[in-house]
């Protein structure tokens, strides 16, 4: 039954820094390692039906793992819920034989979270996958765990509504709710945490809750403890999402992107937070160093200027994104930008930002065989162009292969550091480089993640970022709502 240790990929990931892991000792009751029994089986069989349980190598392995370097680590056992209360009983049932539960959306992650590292029993969500309701009028919408953004935004196309929250991967909308998710759109229209109206939690002994209030779908409200932004970016550490109301925007009248190169990184950043002084409401505004576009050309069939450069995206009436536009374009210029590309056309603009979603594999492209470790600080706009160019140089002057690509609109930005699984070497430096910029950000009032969240990864980063103190009310939230430690242990806090 039991198919642990598959290390297949990098290991463990050890940190140079010395992590104060007292600081995240965890006082709550450890989960055994063992397999699932076979009776538990037998009654989530009882609970979702044969065909929506699996216990197949194939199905146990391509949940035990998501984009990420980390290594596939099986769950013992796969179940695919058709309803919350499907989820609710087995919730209950793992509770009561304190099996862990790993909710799985699309596996589309960046820091290891559904790795199954105490087995158990891995809650796929994706058959719970309509979307309930679209309240027009509202600008709302209520979906089940399982439908995709990409998903709801083709069945909204009629509507003249979308949402706007756009990771490169076509992930589920609760998926995005528990990581935090956000995206190229973010500068314009916010984050998961700014778009969740309410969501329908399992909580981890089977108890269902909305956590804005049964049936709340009000763009504010003061009632109470905004429980649910302590479930976005819980990375199912706190309970299973089941359904979310999110926030609608109309289809913007009118759409420009552009393109612009720089003759360096600092004067790009530069553009991008003179561009935001100046209260250009950018829709999208992202950098790519020349690494990065060298890797964009190469994936995606494009021949521009392999220098840093920007993406930018303005939304609105027509005339107000034509005089937009003009404005940026000056700041570019004056900046040393050139070539800048206007993209109007519907399929041109939507070829390049399809490409921009996929320079994730354009990156892990440049080196046959390599893996990598994909960083996300985020710092305030102000502190932007000193971190990214010293982040350039400290990759420079490493013999790590690190483009950069970044959703500088809201001070995020990602280096793919590119790593042979086989050199041990290299993955310290690549661990030291990405700890060094975690450190830095964190000194310059940022954080260690921005969108990806905290995962396996980042788990030592919380520490020096929260302090002890925020680390002691995590752990209390964390022993109250989940008392056995049996949602994903070991993800976020060192509870494993
Ligand atoms: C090419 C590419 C590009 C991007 C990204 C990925 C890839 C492959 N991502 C990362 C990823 O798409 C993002 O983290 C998604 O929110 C993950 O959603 P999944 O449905 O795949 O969750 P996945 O199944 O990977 O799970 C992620 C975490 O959430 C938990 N979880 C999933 N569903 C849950 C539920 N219903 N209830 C409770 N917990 C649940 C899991 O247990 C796990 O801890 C990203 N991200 C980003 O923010 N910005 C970006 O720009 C990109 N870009
Ligand atoms: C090329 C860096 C990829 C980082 C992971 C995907 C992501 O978040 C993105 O913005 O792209
Ligand atoms: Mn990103």
């Amino acid at each position: 039954m039991m198919l642990r240790g598959l290390r297949i990929l990098l290991g463990t990931q050890r940190s140079h820094i010395a992590v104060n892991l007292t600081a995240q000792k965890s006082t709550l009751a450890q989960v055994e390692n063992g397999a699932v029994s076979s009776s538990v089986i037998e009654k989530l069989v009882e609970i979702c039906g044969s065909k929506d349980v699996s216990t197949s190598t194939p199905v146990r392995e391509q949940h035990g793992r998501d984009e990420s370097y980390h290594h596939c680590e099986p769950p013992d056992v796969v179940v695919f819920p058709t309803s919350t209360e499907k989820v609710s009983q087995v919730a209950r049932l793992c509770y009561d034989h304190q099996i862990p539960i790993i909710p799985f959306g699309s596996g589309t992650g960046m820091e290891g979270g559904v790795t199954a590292s105490k087995g158990g029993v891995c809650v796929d969500v994706t058959k719970m996958d309509q979307i309930e309701a679209v309240n027009a009028e509202d600008f709302d919408c209520t979906v089940q765990s399982g439908v995709t953004r990409v998903g709801l935004n083709n069945s909204l196309r009629d509507t003249g509504l979308w949402f706007p929250v756009d990771p490169g991967a076509d992930c589920t909308l609760c998926g995005m709710c528990a990581t935090g998710a956000s995206g190229t759109n973010a500068v314009r229209y916010g984050t998961m945490r700014e778009n969740v109206m309410n969501l329908e939690v399992v909580l981890s002994d089977g108890r269902i809750i909305e956590t804005a209030g049964k049936g709340t779908r009000t763009k504010k409200s003061s009632a109470g403890y905004n429980l649910t932004n302590l479930f976005v970016g819980s990375e199912g550490t706190l309970g299973i999402i089941t359904k979310a109301t999110l926030k609608l925007y109309g289809q913007p009248e009118s759409i420009l992107s552009a393109i612009c190169h720089f003759p360096d990184v600092q004067s790009a950043v530069d553009t991008v937070v003179q561009t935001l002084q100046c209260g250009i409401p950018m829709a999208r505004i992202e950098l790519l160093c020349e690494k990065m576009m060298d890797a964009f050309n190469k994936y995606s069939n494009y021949d521009y200027k392999v220098t840093p450069s920007l993406f930018l995206e303005f939304h609105g009436a027509e005339n107000h994104v034509d005089d937009q536009g003009k404005i940026v374009a000056e700041l570019c210029e004056a900046n040393g930008g050139t070539q800048f590309n206007w993209a109007k056309d519907m399929d041109e603009r939507n070829k390049l930002w399809k490409a921009r979603h996929m320079c994730f594999y354009a990156a892990t492209s440049l080196r046959p065989g390599a893996r990598w470790l994909a960083t996300d600080v985020c710092v305030p706009i102000s502190r932007l162009p000193e971190i990214v160019v010293e982040t350039k140089k400290d990759i420079d002057n490493s013999s790590i292969l690190g483009p950069i690509v970044g959703h500088v609109g809201d001070g995020n930005f990602h280096t793919v550091l590119v790593v042979m699984p086989d050199s041990p070497e290299e993955i310290a430096e690549a661990s030291a480089l990405h700890d060094r910029m975690a450190e830095r950000a964190m000194k310059l009032g940022g954080t260690c993640t921005g969108e990806h969240g905290v995962g396996l990864g980042k788990r030592h980063h919380l520490v020096t970022q929260f302090g002890q103190g925020g680390m002691d009310v995590m752990m209390q939230l964390k022993q109250t709502l989940d008392p056995k430690n049996i949602m994903n242990p070991g993800k976020v806090l060192f509870t494993d």
